[in-house]
């Protein structure tokens, strides 16, 4: 099947089929934060953005990328989030790359964001709705990051159904640039654990769906086996 693999500025109008990738770490971030508890993810297009919705609604938290900031509950890191409890909350989220790829596909009819914790989740969910071709978002590094290219790829040959090995693909991203300075210490908001858990296949046996409520851009966790023509009709 003939999928696409762009990069954020090479988006050109609004694709069918989008499934937005980064590995490390906004989308890996995500799938432990519903994993944790959390109800919904908003994600905003700036830090003031999330400030001000979680200013205008109490009890929501909101997470940035970086070192930690005023205001902000959470940082971007698998690692420094999975002992927390998000039970029942609305979590708002900004990062760098994978925030602003979802939101940059915010009008296609199906949007899901992924990572290689809900790879095989993604693939199920997508060839259950018999999703046809695929543009995938690469959002790391104008679509060159390894990690997320890797990733995409591999959904792209899941969505096939034959057997995909997976570790070759899971070497290319430990290999990454991203995956050096993570392991470095050189990107900030970090644990010692967040490549390793970056890197984990399937931890998660949810999807992720993004789609517009009202003025919003939200992402939940659906299980894969819930088809497409079944989200439409609100049973997501
Ligand atoms: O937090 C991350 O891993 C990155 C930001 S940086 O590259 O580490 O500065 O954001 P993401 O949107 O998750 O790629
Ligand atoms: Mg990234």
């Amino acid at each position: 099947m003939d999928h696409h693999f762009v990069g954020i500025p090479e988006l050109a109008g609004v694709p069918r089929v989008a499934v937005v990738v980064d590995v490390m770490r906004a989308f890996t971030v995500a799938a432990w934060a519903f994993s944790l508890g959390v109800e919904r993810i908003v994600l905003a297009s700036t830090e003031s953005e999330a400030l001000a919705l979680k200013a205008r609604h109490p009890g929501w938290l909101a997470l940035k990328d970086g070192a930690p900031a005023a205001g902000f509950d959470a940082v971007n890191s698998p690692g420094l989030l999975r002992s927390r409890d998000f039970a029942g909350r609305t979590l708002v989220q900004k990062t760098t790359a994978g925030t602003v790829g979802a939101l940059a596909v915010a009008d296609a009819p199906l949007v899901l964001c992924a990572s290689f914790v809900v790879a095989g989740a993604t693939a199920r969910f997508l060839r259950a709705g018999g999703s046809g071709p695929v543009t995938f978002v690469v959002t790391g590094e104008d679509g060159r990051a390894d990690e997320d290219l890797a990733c995409a790829e591999y959904i792209g040959r899941c969505l096939t159904g034959d057997e995909v090995e997976v570790s070759p693909y899971v070497r290319r991203a430990e290999a990454s640039r991203a995956a050096a300075d993570l392991a470095a210490g050189l990107r900030s908001g970090y644990h010692p654990d967040d490549v390793a858990l970056c890197l984990e296949v399937d931890r998660f046996p949810f999807a992720m769906v993004a789609r517009r409520e009202g003025d919003l851009m939200v992402l939940r966790a659906v299980p894969a086996a819930v088809a497409v023509a079944d989200l439409a009709a609100g049973l997501g």
